[in-house]
């Protein structure tokens, strides 16, 4: 046995030899692709969901560079200054502005449209953006569960709302973050809340794929308007999002030289965003700025359909 644990002790040894050596060469891959794009946005105005950090905050001073004015909508106005004031002291001419938003309670999203609508005269590029993973049982304020309720109904609402304004100020793009993770999810139409069974990763699966398949049956519905829309996977990023699993904390920092770095994840986004090949490109799902799969779930035509409806009754929406 004292065979066995220099054998193991050597191998460990050996591994983290070569990671070293090999560091920079396996940070350069897992940066993953760059938008190569250098589309400028002067005159062009974006909105952005949880911008006040993460792939959200890194998102916004990109667009910010390329002359956009970004709204970053936050539920925590404060911590939203504070990204604000980050994205100015790295781009001095950068014009950002923070304004609340909270996706987990209707009466915030509609409150946020009405007076967005009432001063904000175009909009360009909508980024839903905003999400969260693995917390524990919680509930939004209108009951739905956090997950689907946050990553999938608020933006579903929020986009309602906005939709006319995007129409108008066509050409215009949405992208939606989803992420690889719907692979490993389906719509639970009996128990869209997981009122009957919980498990925070698969609450966090299912909110992600009805991303993809918001995304394709949006991109449907909004053929011949010059509004597109793509879904995103990030890639694996380093990002505050591990918060609630204190295992992928853990996970996410030791092993973070495999993981993007927040603006390496935001690449994809902004990608879809500004990409002049993208015009006339929609009900697409993107990955390292290239077309990703989509699992057979996220393709089917019959459940994007009935999210659709699904969403329509629980928001009390009528949108056709
Ligand atoms: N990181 C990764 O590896 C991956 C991320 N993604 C997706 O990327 C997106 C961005 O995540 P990432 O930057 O990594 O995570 P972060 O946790 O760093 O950022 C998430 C953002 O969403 C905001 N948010 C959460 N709940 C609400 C709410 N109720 N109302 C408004 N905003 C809210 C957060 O605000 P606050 O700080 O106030 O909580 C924060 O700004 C998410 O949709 C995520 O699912 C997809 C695949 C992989
Ligand atoms: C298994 C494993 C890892 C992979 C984690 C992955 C692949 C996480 C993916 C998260 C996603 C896709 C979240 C958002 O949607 C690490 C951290 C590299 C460490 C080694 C063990």
């Amino acid at each position: 046995s004292t065979m066995i644990l220099l054998l193991i002790i050597a191998g460990i040894g050996v591994v983290t030899l070569l990671v070293v050596l090999f560091a920079p060469h396996i940070r350069r891959y897992a940066a993953g692709r760059k938008c190569k794009s250098t589309a400028r946005l002067d005159g062009k105005t974006v909105l952005i969901t949880g911008a006040n950090t993460g792939i959200g905050k890194e998102t916004a001073l990109d667009l910010a560079m390329r002359g956009a004015q970004v709204i970053m909508a936050c539920r925590d106005v404060e911590k939203g200054e504070e990204a604000a004031a980050s994205i100015r002291a790295a781009y001095s001419k950068a014009q950002v502005e923070v304004r609340e938003l909270d996706l987990a309670d209707s009466c915030s999203i509609r409150a946020f449209a009405q007076k967005f609508l009432r001063e904000v005269d175009r909009l360009h590029i909508l980024i839903n953006n905003a999400g969260v993973m693995m917390c524990p049982y919680m509930k939004t304020i209108d009951g739905f569960e956090m997950h689907i309720g946050v990553n999938h109904l608020g933006h579903f609402l929020l986009t309602y709302l906005l939709i006319g304004l995007l129409k108008r100020s066509a050409p215009a793009r949405i992208v939606v973050v989803s992420s690889l993770a719907h692979n490993f999810g389906w719509i639970r139409f009996h128990d869209l809340h997981s009122q009957g069974s919980y498990n925070s990763g698969l609450a966090y699966c299912q909110s992600k794929l009805a991303n993809v398949l918001f995304a394709r049956e949006l991109s449907r519905r909004l053929k011949g308007t010059n509004v597109t829309v793509n879904s995103v996977h990030p890639g694996t990023v380093n990002s505050d999002l591990t918060r609630h699993s204190t295992l992928m904390m853990i996970l996410f920092t030791v092993f973070s030289t495999f993981l993007k770095t927040p603006k390496e994840g935001a690449q994809t986004s902004v990608y879809c965003a500004v990409a002049e090949e993208l015009q006339s490109v929609s009900g697409q799902h993107f990955s390292d700025c290239t077309p990703a799969f989509v699992a057979p779930q996220g393709r089917s035509v019959e459940t994007a359909r009935r999210l659709w409806d699904a969403s329509c009754e629980q928001l009390g929406l009528e949108w056709d």
